[in-house]
């Protein structure tokens, strides 16, 4: 038996924002910061020995495995970040804000390109290493992307896109660490955390809608050595 826990990354400068935040990197507020300290606080208490942990390659999910970590007491164990967790990529809607967009494009249009399946944003026309935004600069396409696969760069992405690059990287070594019994922890984003959530366990496109992560709040999964799902649990905070 085998757990995995699954943690969405404490709040965003852009989510404290209202802003669809994406591929950018932006940092935790001081708000995220506490959520990823509780959330390492869930943890110990739970007093779960992790082996493995994973990331994307995006600063707000990495410092809040490492104040987890931190808070956790496990700051030794191995860690891969990869960009196969990054957060979906939103396209020509990052930077801007969720309430106006609503008010320009509409709610309903807004809610699909947000938690449909299969809705693509509106895509990007180019890739640049960096974004201008309320009149800050941001990390976007810079050197951590060197290793891509030509073309699989997005310039935007829907959950379908998302959940198949996530795909590869839960079979060559998530589940192949759960399987050897291994304890895995992950943080990574709302939606690449839907993603993965659909494929565990088996959400219809319709139903994945509906699905919400909140930040910082600790997902436990207990599989068999069938890889079945044998409990799922939410952590709060008491
Ligand atoms: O802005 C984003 O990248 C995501 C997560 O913060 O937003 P949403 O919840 O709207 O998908």
């Amino acid at each position: 038996m085998a757990k995995l826990v699954l943690i969405r990354h404490g709040q965003s400068e852009w989510n404290a924002l209202n802003l669809f935040n994406g591929w950018v990197d932006t940092k935790l507020s001081d708000k995220g910061v506490a959520q990823a300290k509780e959330a390492g606080a869930m943890l110990a208490k739970e007093g779960i020995q992790f082996d493995q942990a994973y990331t994307s390659v995006l600063t707000r999910a990495i410092t809040t495995l490492h104040y987890a970590l931190e808070e956790a007491g496990q700051m030794f164990i191995p860690e891969d970040k990869t960009w196969r967790l990054n957060e979906r990529h939103y396209g020509a809607l990052q930077g801007l804000n969720k309430a106006d967009a609503a008010a320009k494009y509409g709610d309903e249009q807004v809610h699909q390109w947000r938690r449909s399946y299969d809705v693509l944003p509106p895509l990007l026309t180019e890739q640049t290493e960096t974004v201008e935004v309320l009149g800050k600069t941001y990390p976007a396409f810079d050197r951590r992307y060197a290793d891509v696969p030509e073309g699989e760069l997005p310039y935007g992405e829907n959950l379908k896109v998302t959940l198949e690059r996530v795909l590869p990287f839960w079979t060559s070594n998530i589940e192949k660490d759960l399987q050897a019994g291994k304890n895995v922890l992950i943080a990574a984003h709302g939606n690449s955390l839907r993603a993965l959530v659909k494929h565990i366990e088996n959400i219809s496109d319709d139903d994945i809608l509906g699905v919400e992560i909140a930040n910082g709040q600790p997902l436990v999964y207990d599989f068999d050595d069938n890889m079945n799902v044998v409990s799922k649990n939410v952590l709060e905070n008491k």
